[in-house]
């Protein structure tokens, strides 16, 4: 599943990557323990000639837990996709090699949806041949980039080109922060850390705000538009091309998400398979939990979740690399689908992981709510997805939009994109694909489910739409009156493309892999497609994709699906190949020596490094002597 980093033995050889003691860190020791590990995995990418994907690997190994992750995620990739040429060979070097430290400052404290109403002005001055850059109101500050607060030394500010007194949108300007010298802001700069948040505190997510900064022409990222001396806006591409680096990371998302899943559901499984709790007979041999079918059903479909987000992640990365180049040679073509696709896939795979981690962290029982368990932490880590780079439901409002736009093409007899082409298919000519109980063991047959089902969810929003405009509605209020019906047809085709994905991974796999991994594979490709429609059978029911017959064996067929995964579920985990070390957790400790190491946990808890705890001198002592407490 996970590419087995054959590096892992050097990474974990260290004690900087043991992650047992980062409990009880400060958010200073955090911050520190980030940077000091970025660092030496680069010492060790150089030391053992590794490559950039070991590299990548080995952050990914440790959760993400490191240092620089705005700078390697999106400062670089954002000179690589805004910059010239030019200016790719001054900024790239400096960055690849730590000389500069970058963030990707977009947001602001008002605004981080709607780019369009960023407050960041870059006003040109043709007298100095320069860029004055301010945040103009309290709400103007950039709020939220990473790394802003105390690290970077060079920002890409996303502004309001200002020329004269006509505003030519949101483009990127590079900004320096700090002195090279002494890493204190330069002149113009108040910069700082926005405080500690749910999880992922080792990363100094900043503010900034920019009083009449001033930066070279030069500066002004200038791939895609750029400014000439005498003042005149030249634009050499779609300005939807500055949205590119938000494009990829919504691909990373992804595999973030696919990378968390699989922690989750490999602590819950092991876990499951070692905690014995209760019995079903009277006075018989206590079970182990993951026998009971509560259990399955709470925890399979972060299984399977996994190993469709990886299929997926797979997919899409294909997808993009073909866009990302066609893109790169200027040509936009590809720019609305793969858009379309990564807003909506974004969304929907960090909805599920987020939903499915917390299922994960429910099954561990009381010791499920201990940081050493780790799924709580991971949940906790992993929250941010369902809103970086995009709220969810902007996200799969984009998705929408671009989906309408596919049925209208299909519609008028145009082309459409690959990815849409079922919306090609007459809506009336659906018939239910399954028609007695065998059908529901096919994937197949319930991928021709998911589509109908998809494709009847675009249609009636699209008609719906159409209905409020022809009845006088104006554009914006057609729209807001169907949000929740654009939202659930954007779910509806993401679904489909995390089943399609799957069935046609498993079909491609079968014709290289054993029968006995084929038909594990399958089982669970079955599952994911069954339980997908059984926890929407509403919206599935209402497509008419099935009827309450179908429900009936649907049902039936998921929860014997349950049992034929079983025997393979921890198998199925084991695959994912994650060191200890990565997953971290007392539950889920390839020994499955669960106890032991939940108590070795709580000996290395700082507070039981002293018998008696200072608190009892203060206030213990006197309380349980019967002696008066002084004024407190
Ligand atoms: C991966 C390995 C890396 C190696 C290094 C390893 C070390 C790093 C460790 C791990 C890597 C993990 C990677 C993940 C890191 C995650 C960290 C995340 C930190 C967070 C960062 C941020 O949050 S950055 C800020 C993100 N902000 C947003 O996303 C803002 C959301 N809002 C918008 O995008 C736009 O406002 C919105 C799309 C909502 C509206 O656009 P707008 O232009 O205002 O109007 P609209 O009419 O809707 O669109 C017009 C037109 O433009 C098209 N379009 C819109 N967006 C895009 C786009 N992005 N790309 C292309 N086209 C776009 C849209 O479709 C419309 O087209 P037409 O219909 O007119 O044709
Ligand atoms: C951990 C973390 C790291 C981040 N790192 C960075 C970074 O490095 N660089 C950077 O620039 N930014 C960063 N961000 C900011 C992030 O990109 C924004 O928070 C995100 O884009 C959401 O915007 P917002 O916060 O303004 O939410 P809002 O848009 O204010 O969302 C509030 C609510 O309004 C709803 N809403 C908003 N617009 C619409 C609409 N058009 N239709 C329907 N509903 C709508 C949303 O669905 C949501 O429910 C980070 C955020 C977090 C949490």
């Amino acid at each position: 599943m996970q590419k087995t980093f054959k590096n892992e033995k050097i990474l974990f050889a260290e004690p900087l990557f043991q992650c047992d003691g980062l409990a009880g860190f400060t958010r200073s020791e955090l911050y520190e323990n980030a940077i000091h590990r970025t660092l030496r995995i680069n010492q060790l990418k150089k030391e053992h000639n590794w490559t950039q994907e070991d590299f990548d690997i080995a952050i990914r190994c440790l959760n993400y837990e490191v240092g620089f992750v705005i700078h390697l995620s999106m400062f670089i990739p954002a000179i690589e996709r805004l910059a010239t040429d030019d200016q790719k060979a001054k900024w790239l070097p400096l960055a690849e090699s730590y000389r500069i430290l970058g963030t990707y400052a977009q947001t602001e404290l008002g605004h981080g949806t709607n780019l369009m109403a960023l407050e960041t002005t870059a006003t040109f001055d043709p007298r100095t041949d320069e860029f004055v850059l301010r945040t103009p109101q309290l709400s103007s500050m950039k709020w939220w980039p990473g790394s802003l607060g105390k690290t970077a030394t060079h920002a890409i500010v996303l502004a309001q080109l200002i020329i004269g007194n006509k505003n030519y949108g949101m483009n990127p300007f590079m900004v320096q922060l700090r002195s090279l010298e002494d890493h204190m802001p330069l002149p113009g700069i108040i910069v700082g850390d926005i405080g500690a948040k749910l999880g992922a505190n080792s990363n100094d997510n900043g503010f900034l705000i920019l009083n009449d900064v001033r930066i070279p022409r030069e500066n002004m990222l200038a791939r895609n538009s750029k400014v000439t001396k005498d003042g005149r806006y030249i634009q050499t591409s779609t300005n939807k091309a500055n949205y590119a680096t938000m494009v990829l990371v919504r691909l990373s998302i992804i595999r973030w998400a696919e990378d968390t899943i699989k922690n989750g559901s490999l602590i819950a499984i092991r876990y499951s398979a070692v905690r014995r709790q209760s019995s079903l007979q009277a006075g018989g041999p206590e079970m182990q939990v993951l026998d009971y079918q509560t259990q399955q059903y709470k925890i399979f479909p972060s299984l399977a979740a996994s190993y469709a987000l990886f299929f997926t992640y797979e997919a899409m990365m294909k997808e993009y690399e073909i866009a990302y180049a066609q893109i790169m040679r200027g040509n936009n073509q590809l720019l609305g689908q793969i858009h379309g696709q990564l807003s909506g896939l974004k969304a929907f795979a960090s909805d599920l992981v987020t939903y499915e981690l917390e299922m994960c962290r429910r099954s561990c029982g009381g010791h499920g709510y201990l940081k050493a368990s780790v799924v709580g932490e991971t949940l906790l880590h992993t929250l941010p997805l369902v809103t970086v780079e995009g709220d969810n439901t902007v996200m799969y409002l984009q998705c929408a939009r671009y989906l309408l736009k596919q049925i209208a093409k299909a519609l008028a007899g145009q082309d459409v994109d690959e990815p849409t082409s079922y919306l090609k298919k007459d809506i009336l000519s659906y018939t239910c694909p399954v028609q007695k109980g065998e059908h529901c063991t096919n994937p197949n047959y319930l991928l021709k489910i998911y589509t109908q089902r998809a494709h009847s969810a675009i249609a009636s929003v699209a008609r719906q739409l159409q209905f409020d405009l022809e009845s006088g509605k104006d554009q914006s209020s057609a729209f807001n009156n169907n949000l929740v019906s654009l939202v659930q047809a954007a779910k509806a085709h993401c679904q489909l493309c995390l089943m399609k994905n799957f069935v046609e991974s498993v079909s491609a796999l079968e014709r290289t892999c054993s029968e006995n991994l084929a038909s594990v594979l399958r089982q669970l490709c079955l599952y994911f497609g069954l339980h997908g429609i059984v926890t929407a059978s509403g919206e599935f029911l209402e497509s008419e994709a099935i009827g309450l017959q179908q429900l009936e064996w649907i049902k039936a067929e998921e929860l014997k699906s349950l049992a034929a995964i079983r025997p393979n579920a921890v198998a199925l985990v084991d695959a994912f190949d994650l060191h200890d070390q990565t997953v971290m957790s007392a539950l889920g400790r390839y020994d499955g020596n669960a106890y032991q190491h939940l108590f070795e946990a709580a000996k290395r808890e700082p507070m039981n490094q002293t018998q008696v705890p200072p608190a009892y001198y203060k206030y213990l002592r006197d309380l349980i002597k019967g002696q008066p407490l002084a004024k407190l």
